[in-house]
């Protein structure tokens, strides 16, 4: 029986889409050909160092181009020069949201950020990869398909939504595909097996497909980002301070922004009235530079939730500081203590050079230090710098999918790992049928969280224990039980190889695998199913279900929960 080996000439959606309607009854589901010449292999090996970057994963999807410097015709170079412009069509969107092109011709892969499929346009050649080039969009020719009217105005240049313009029905095919694909050209499973139809799920779209954030950082700027069809608008006054979102591609140019589509109309509420008066050099107030590192106000966080009995909406506006200085925050939190919905303010006081929202220390400014929030009907506190899934709406059915994965007996006889636990949610909303759940996190406040969040819902069944799972020594997994079921949860980068080992050794029933990057998912799927000879690993489950769900509307954002059994 042939094994899939994803060639280098393989022609992207159009070629699966014709070959997933075509599946071959005499393939199994299982790893594609170990002579895998692919580049990615290289760059995807070690979750410790995960270089799982756009390069790697449209080589993946694509093949590299070709490493021959001719054409057909033998005269020209295949590789676009920096700087050359080309006409170009998109094809699809592929990984980290980048509209995916070939050049006419030579078919040589260029990647551009913007373009969506189907858009005709000018663009110009920036910089050339390993494998493929980037293009920046200088001009549209005509459109792309499936177009519609954009309602942010800021949509166009603000790096949180990419494809607004496109139709939802069409991002979220978008999304099922490229999941598809890395599982195929990453994760190594073979499309043509007869079961890799019924394993690899339609994804879930979002329905609320607006306001659905419930966390939302702003950072404040020296100088507001202007897009280029805007820089004669740029005042010559002194204060051209922004408050917003950065800029796509800057660290340190924000696009100032007075209204955000994706959160909550209150959220929205507190975000006009600080635009209203942050800026009067009155209050004394000034950004953060991030080059002089001169400046106070650092950034904006605002968190939605909702009240435990009324499940009214609740919010906290956590104000990032270089310095604690409340007195100079107080007009602003007077301002805000008048908004109904918002319970907490909070002071997060980051002194360091870096721009990162959490502080050293947080202060309490007005109200409670924590809001509440509802799932799967348990209530959960969350504190300013704990991770908390962003689109509570949409983790409803994030945590109903994991919890049909689990597939308890419901007799209260098992154990759960609950792996990259946060505050403990997945493992808590598990913990009713189960005999006992064990949950490990890196961050402490978290693992505070996850244990005033079990005492909050009566539950003494649940151990939430403070570790780094990228460092676990021979000795982790003497303080449990032998699990039942582990849910693993990473965050981008995926499992470590060591916790990929451990679990191989573990040989739990089965593995609830929920991921945030497809990419790196694929990628410890292949690890857990196939093993790796260079890894050392040797694989034994076997994958049952992929089912992207779409937590982030109009992002390149794609979560997926995959479930495992141990062969
Ligand atoms: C995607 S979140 C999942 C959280 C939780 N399962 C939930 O649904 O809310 C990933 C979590 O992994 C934690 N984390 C990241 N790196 C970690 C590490 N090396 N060891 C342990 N936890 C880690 C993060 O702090 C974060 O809480």
């Amino acid at each position: 029986m042939a094994a899939f080996t994803p060639s280098f000439t393989l022609r992207h959606l159009p070629f699966l889409n014709k070959l997933r309607s075509s599946p071959s009854p005499l393939l199994h589901l299982r790893r594609s050909s170990s002579s895998m010449a692919l580049p990615i292999d290289a760059s995807i090996e070690h979750a410790e160092e995960p270089k799982l970057d756009i390069e790697s994963v449209s080589t993946a999807i694509e093949g590299p181009n070709k490493r021959n410097n001719k054409d057909r015709k033998g005269s020209k170079s295949v590789f676009p020069k920096r700087g050359e412009t080309l006409e170009l069509v998109c094809e699809s969107i592929a990984f980290k949201g980048k509209g995916l092109c070939k050049v006419e011709d030579t078919g040589y892969v260029v990647m551009c950020d913007r373009a969506l499929p189907g858009e005709r346009f000018i663009g110009r050649v920036t910089r050339k990869k390993n494998n493929y080039s980037e293009v920046t969009k200088l001009k549209t020719i005509s459109p792309h398909r499936d177009m519609v009217e954009a309602p942010c105005e800021y949509s166009s240049h603000c790096g949180g939504c990419k494809t607004q313009s496109l139709l939802y029905e069409a991002q979220v095919r978008a999304k099922e595909e490229q999941v598809r694909d890395l599982v195929v050209h990453v994760g190594k499973f073979s499309y043509k097996d007869p079961e890799f139809d019924d394993v690899m799920k339609a994804i879930v779209p979002c329905d609320m497909q607006f306001h659905y954030r419930n966390k939302m950082e702003f950072s404040f700027g020296t100088k507001r980002w202007l897009p280029k069809e805007q820089l004669h608008e740029r005042s010559e006054d002194a204060n051209d301070y922004a408050l917003g979102l950065h800029a796509p591609g800057f660290f340190d140019k924000v696009l100032n922004v007075d209204k955000c589509f994706l959160q909550s109309e209150p959220a929205n509420k507190v975000l006009a009235a600080v635009q209203d008066c942050w800026r009067n050099p009155e209050l004394g107030l000034s950004p953060y530079d991030c080059h002089s590192h001169a400046g106070f106000l650092k950034h904006l966080m605002i968190r939605s939730g909702r009240d435990v009995e009324t499940r009214l909406p609740q919010l906290m506006v956590n104000f990032v500081t270089s310095s604690y200085k409340p007195e100079l925050l107080k007009p602003l939190v007077d301002k805000l203590a008048v908004i109904p919905e918002v319970v907490s303010i909070v002071n997060n006081v980051n002194t360091k050079v870096g721009n990162t929202s959490v502080g050293e220390e947080e202060y309490k400014l007005y109200g409670k230090a924590t809001i509440t929030e509802i799932l799967r009907g348990l209530a959960f506190e969350i504190s300013a710098n704990s991770f908390f899934q962003t689109n509570a709406h949409q983790a409803e059915i994030l945590y109903k999918l994991v919890e049909d994965c689990a597939g308890l007996k419901g007799d209260g006889s098992e154990i759960v790992l609950d792996l990259f636990c946060g505050t403990g949610t997945i493992g808590l909303t598990l913990a009713k049928k189960v005999k006992h759940v064990y949950g490990y996190e890196v961050v402490p406040e978290a693992i505070s969280d996850a244990r005033r969040n079990a005492k909050l819902n009566g539950l003494n069944n649940a151990t939430f224990i403070q570790g780094d799972l990228n460092k676990i020594s021979e000795s982790f997994g003497k303080d449990f039980p032998k699990p039942d079921i582990v849910i693993s949860d990473p965050n981008r980068p995926g499992m470590h190889t060591n916790l990929i080992k451990y679990l191989l050794k573990l040989k739990a029933p089965r593995i609830v695998y929920v991921s945030c990057n497809p990419a790196t998912c694929a990628r410890d799927l292949d690890y857990l199913c196939h093993g790796s000879v260079e890894q050392k690993l040797q694989g034994c489950y076997r994958l049952r279900s992929v089912q992207p769900v779409d937590m982030f509307p109009h992002t390149p954002h794609i979560e997926c929960v995959c479930l495992l059994e141990l062969c």
